[in-house]
């Protein structure tokens, strides 16, 4: 009976919601219909600040307009718009304004929603900051997790070595051994601290010119390196959860910020624990990049690189071609996955 009950409330309580949300809809519509009846400015490029529901804030790119915020209606039949995606707007009357197209990504950052289908969250990512420190120590498994899923949205990652002030005699061996398996593949590897602004300067130089995410394990000082970097905060980092709005599942929304030593930030609770919950074997095979060589060598075109004869990872490993710290990862990460992905 309770359980009829509470199925009965929910089911007002969803079509309630869905009123309100046609409600606004249609209110959106006439707005629209009003600006795009009246004359519409020149049509010219701009960058998605953020996303508010039915709305987005873009920042015009070029002409007399050019670094100002304008809240912007969405033509009808636009394709879903994430935060760094760049449109083509027209300026209304009223300080508002109207995207009518989305231009070209050359990046996607995708989570997967509550229904567990992959959504873009931010759009034109240049460089995934993968911010570790001495503590919470370090998981290279972790770690692995990010380059895999930078590798696979293609985008450059940077790891940001943070509190460097906390280098002690006691653990700076295994730091450098666990930084110098990254620095040998080829990923570049900053120092710096947030608390006492070393390396600082040499961080904004690798900002500049890019869109860039923080991402990594809570503690590590990701706020604490946002907060240094952008002085005049143009929204208080800590409200970022704001945007979460607390509670709800909608923690993705995200916010482009500009450093003002030149290049941009994008930054949501949801970007900052960006991870893996959507990748299948291959993603993660792939995403070893030293593995690439050997891949489609092994004697079974199925192989899992666990035990099989003639498996080229299995050779490169014991020819030391591979770290055995990596394959190591390289397993527990395949090991996590849930069954049967596809290879
Ligand atoms: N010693 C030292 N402490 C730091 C440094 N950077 C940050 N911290 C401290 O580490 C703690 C965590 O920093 P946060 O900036 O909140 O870390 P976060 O990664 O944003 O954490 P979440 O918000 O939980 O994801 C705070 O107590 C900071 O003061 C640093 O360079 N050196
Ligand atoms: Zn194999």
């Amino acid at each position: 009976m309770k359980r009829q009950l509470s199925r009965r409330q929910n089911w007002r309580i969803n079509k309630i919601q869905e009123e309100r949300a046609a409600r606004a809809a249609r209110r959106e519509h006439k707005t629209l219909e009003a600006l795009e009846g009246g004359d519409l400015g020149p049509e010219q490029k701009g960058l998605v600040i953020a996303h508010f529901g039915v709305q987005i804030e873009v920042e015009a790119c070029e002409g007399e307009l050019k670094g100002q915020r304008i809240r912007c209606h969405l033509r009808a039949n636009l394709p879903a718009l994430v935060t760094g995606d760049y449109v083509v707007w027209r300026p209304g009357h009223q300080g508002d304004g109207v995207v009518v197209a989305q231009l070209p990504r050359h990046s996607e950052l995708c989570r997967p929603d509550p229904r567990g289908q992959l959504k873009p969250v931010a759009a034109n990512v240049d460089q995934i900051l993968i911010v570790v420190a001495p503590l919470p120590e370090p998981h290279a498994n972790l770690i692995d997790r990010y380059l895999v899923a930078a590798e696979h949205a293609g985008i450059r990652p940077l790891l940001v070595f943070n509190k460097a002030d906390l280098v002690t005699e006691d653990n700076q061996a295994s730091l450098e051994a666990l930084l110098s398996v990254y620095q040998s593949l080829g990923y570049a590897v900053l120092s710096v601290s947030a608390q006492s602004r070393t390396g600082l300067d040499q961080l904004q130089q690798s900002l500049k010119g890019c869109i860039s995410v923080f991402v990594g394990q809570s503690g590590v000082g990701k706020s604490s390196l946002v907060n240094q970097l952008l002085p005049e905060v143009q929204t208080p980092v800590g409200a970022l959860s704001e945007f979460s709005g607390k509670g709800t599942h909608t923690t993705t929304t995200a916010r482009l910020f500009h450093f003002p030593e030149g290049g941009d930030l994008i930054d949501s609770p949801g970007i900052r624990e960006f991870a893996l919950s959507h990748i299948d074997r291959q993603i993660v095979t792939e995403g070893f990049v030293e593995f690439r060589p050997w891949l489609g060598r092994c004697r079974f075109r199925d192989c899992q690189h666990q035990h099989e004869p003639g498996c080229a990872l299995l050779g490169a490993l014991a020819e030391g071609h591979i770290d055995p710290k990596r394959m190591e990862s390289y397993r527990a990460i395949i090991h996590s996955l849930p069954v049967n992905t596809s290879y």
